[in-house]
């Protein structure tokens, strides 16, 4: 059944709602067939008073996760990677368990616990004390291990960033090949995403981009500007700067086989139940969500430190959509924001 029309009036309900919640600003766009929708308002420099507009570059967060994915099931697709082997067969260092497999990695299956559980328990102070920071993969994995595991390998689903800062590790060891020098080749360049790029450790934003404002534990201090960061705390789990377009044309381009075989797109697009209420899903390095209206899109959510975003498309690729707020550390902005999906693939606006 085809999919009801996308609601740009349900967008911009949305994004007014997400604005009286604390967001500065708020961006949306929808590919759908040949029409765009770009939808945009509020202030992308709440000091200089920018307006925001919907081709604004921003910090995508775990959103990288699916890039990380993609270049990884390439090398799956080389026979460079085995899914099912232990990942101490590929890593410089070995993890405390060797049943740990690539595939639990990818699927937040390895009980690895999240070190950013500690290093952001108190937000801001968590944020100033590692924006400028380079950390080296290892450091990272030496603070995820020095906690207990979450869950024996395989056991349950607990999402870790520890797991894709491990892979790109992982990815970097077995070809000698910095995972920037992949992004960039094996689907920045090949899929035209000129406003997409991996510039870690540089903490500037380059070209027309949204700066963005986390908010502190305490709501009645204002809003701290966190656009330069090096992400170094995320890298190859958080550090891809890009914009709603090529987020659209990026997870349109995963579903439609163009940077993934087909072997290997259907083992990323199993996806299980990972919510009580079996709306959230994921699979490897992509989440799914099923909508009110039926329609399962695929795609990644994002929080890193000034930003929210949304990016999914269907499973045909035929409609896409990728929506920021920039704020964070406010979870009702990042639950209203939500609603764009429902706008953008079932066309209703929220109540
Ligand atoms: C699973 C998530 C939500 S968290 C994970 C990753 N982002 C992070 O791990 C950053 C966490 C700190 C962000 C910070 N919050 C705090 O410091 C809270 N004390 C803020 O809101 O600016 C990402 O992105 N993923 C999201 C995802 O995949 O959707």
């Amino acid at each position: 059944t085809p999919l009801p029309g996308p609601s740009v009036s349900g967008v911009l309900a949305v994004q007014k709602q997400a604005m009286a919640a604390g967001a500065p600003g708020a961006l949306t766009r929808i590919d759908s067939g040949t029409s765009s929708y770009r939808i945009s308002m509020g202030k992308a420099d709440t000091a200089a008073g920018t307006a925001m507009d919907a081709d604004r570059r921003f910090r995508v967060g775990s959103v990288s996760k699916s890039f990380t994915t993609v270049v990884l099931m390439q090398l799956v697709a080389e026979g460079r990677v085995d899914l099912d082997a232990s990942a101490n067969t590929y890593l410089p260092k070995p993890l405390p368990d060797d049943r740990i497999t690539v595939r639990h990695l990818l699927s937040h299956r390895s009980g690895l616990w999240d070190y950013t559980n500690d290093m952001f328990y108190n937000t801001v102070p968590g944020f100033e004390a590692v924006r400028n920071k380079v950390f080296t993969y290892q450091e990272l994995i030496d603070l995820s291990t020095a906690h207990k595991p979450n869950n024996e390998p395989g056991a349950a689903y607990s999402y870790s960033n520890t797991n894709f800062v491990v892979l790109g590790q992982l990815i970097e060891h077995v070809t000698d090949v910095p995972m920037a020098t992949h992004y960039e080749q094996r689907i920045f360049k090949p899929l035209g995403l000129k406003n997409t790029s991996y510039v870690h450790p540089r903490t500037t934003i380059t070209g027309s981009y949204a700066r963005g404002y986390v908010r502190d534990d305490d709501p009645t201090l204002p809003l701290v500007d966190s656009t330069e960061q090096t992400v170094s705390w995320g890298q190859s789990a958080g550090a891809v700067i890009s914009n709603s377009s090529d987020l659209n044309r990026f997870f349109a381009a995963v579903v439609s086989g163009k940077v993934v075989p087909p072997a290997q797109l259907q083992e990323m697009m199993k996806v299980v139940p990972v919510n009580a209420d079996g709306t959230q899903f994921y699979g490897l390095g992509l989440r799914g969500r099923k909508l009110s209206c039926g329609v399962t899109v695929y795609g990644h959510t994002g929080t890193v430190q000034g930003y929210y975003t949304y990016a999914f498309t269907t499973a045909d690729g035929k409609r896409s959509m990728a929506s920021m707020a920039n704020t964070s550390n406010n979870g009702t902005v990042n639950t209203i924001l939500a609603g764009t999906l429902e706008a953008a693939f079932c066309g209703t606006s929220p109540a």
